[in-house]
């Protein structure tokens, strides 16, 4: 493998041996789970081009087109980031991994996601997000250094919380979905792990996050496509025939908070399994801060497109969706610099030019979603 890895990598995995990197300085070398997903791809481009080691792992499943992440990991592949092609509960592919590469830090993306998909395939969940998620963080814990670690969390964990805007300090313990109670317990357990080892741990809680190379899955995805095809669109609403709104978060302001955690993640106390003193336990928002209607986002996106959309109302199906999402941010502002600077308007625009460009006419137009339609 490290033949293989080295002649893929553009930088020098020697010169960061021995943990003699300067983070201060962004010369990090960073395992990226997940890289060849939405946000991993996007964060894992950002981290190379300012000159940081990156190496990427995803398992490359089917939930939805196989295509898009084999385009993604080709993308990262041409600015020297090879995406190691595994699954986070692979310990020995771990082991061996770790053993090649003496990583800094630890950017975990890698995890089975969507509401709605939880009440179909509950088991994905606990396999990625939960199984997968104490694998990596033994390996983190046995290794020496232990890298810092920075890792995806989800507004979802706010639940059914009626208190907006959500704060940090909120109550998490009424999950709306399956999802959410994976990402809840995963808070839980890097929460342990920093407590028993010494892990510096990270969690950033995301606010839907959209934009171009996103996901099929995605809402603002699926209505384009459907838009753009002549179907309906199925529009949820609440029992009382509210409106949904969530705090849709454009991917580059996505980025710049998740590079802004890794550049302040103090390196962590323990070493191979011990610990010595308290590192660092953080959670953020990284949200937008202006909740959007969805029945706003549509209209948004029939001007991009320049067609009217067919609009089904519908209840809002059981299956994990909550009212409304809205995020305070002033933590991360505060301690990460972090300030959203794209609106939902200029947002979809991005977003759309590059669904025009690249994906209707790309290779990665291609339904694999393991026979599950979600809209
Ligand atoms: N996009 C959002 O709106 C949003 C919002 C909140 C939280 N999140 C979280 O952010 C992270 C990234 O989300 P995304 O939108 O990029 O999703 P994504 O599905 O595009 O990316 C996740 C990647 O992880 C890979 N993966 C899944 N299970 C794996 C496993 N067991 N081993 C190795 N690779 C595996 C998948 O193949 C995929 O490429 C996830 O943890 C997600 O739960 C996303
Ligand atoms: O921030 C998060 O923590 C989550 O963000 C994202 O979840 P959601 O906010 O549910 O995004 P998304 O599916 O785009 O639905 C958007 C809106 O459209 C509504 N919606 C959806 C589908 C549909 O057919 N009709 C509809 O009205 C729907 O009811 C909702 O109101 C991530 O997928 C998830 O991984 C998770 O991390």
């Amino acid at each position: 493998m490290k033949k293989v890895l080295s002649s893929f990598l553009a930088w020098d995995a020697s010169s960061c041996a021995n943990n003699e990197c300067d983070t201060q300085r962004g010369e990090m070398v960073v395992l990226v789970t997940g890289a060849a997903g939405f946000v991993g791809s996007h964060v894992s481009l950002a981290l190379r081009e300012r000159g940081d080691g990156v190496v990427g792992l995803d398992n490359f499943n089917s939930y939805y087109p196989v295509a898009l992440k084999r385009a993604r990991a080709k993308n990262l592949l041409k600015d020297g980031v090879f995406v190691v092609d595994g699954d986070i509960n692979d310990s020995a592919l771990l082991e061996r991994l770790f053993a090649l590469v003496k990583f800094t830090h630890v950017l975990h993306l890698a995890a089975q996601a969507g509401v709605r998909y939880a009440t179909h395939n509950p088991l994905a969940y606990v396999h990625s997000n939960v199984n997968g998620f104490v694998t990596l963080l033994e390996q983190c814990k046995n290794s020496n250094p232990q890298p810092a670690i920075v890792f995806a969390s989800s507004s979802s964990v706010y639940g059914l919380n009626d208190k907006v805007p959500f704060s940090e300090g909120d109550t998490t313990d009424r999950p709306a979905s399956l999802y959410a109670a994976t990402k809840k317990a995963d808070e839980a357990l890097a929460h342990t792990y920093n407590h028993i080892y010494g892990l510096s741990i990270t969690a950033l809680r995301f606010f839907t996050v959209y934009g171009p190379w996103g996901r099929p899955d995605m809402a603002y995805f699926s209505f384009t496509r459907n838009i753009v095809e002549g179907h309906p669109i199925r529009i949820f609403q609440g029992p009382h025939g509210e409106e949904l709104a969530r705090d849709f978060t454009f991917i580059d302001d996505v980025v710049k908070g998740c590079v802004a955690s890794l550049d302040t993640a103090t390196p962590s106390t323990g070493s191979g399994g011990r610990k010595n003193t308290a590192a660092q336990h953080r959670v953020f928002n990284l949200g937008n801060t202006h909740p959007v209607k969805v029945g706003t986002l549509v209209s948004i996106l029939e001007k991009h497109l320049n067609k009217k959309a067919i609009r089904h109302i519908q209840p809002m199906p059981n299956t994990g969706d909550v009212m409304y999402t809205h995020a305070n941010v002033t933590k991360a502002r505060l301690e990460l610099g972090y300030t959203p600077t794209t609106n939902l308007e200029l947002g979809l625009k991005h977003f759309v030019k590059w669904y025009q460009n690249y994906y209707k006419s790309g290779s990665a137009h291609e339904a694999s979603m393991s026979g599950y339609k979600p809209y």
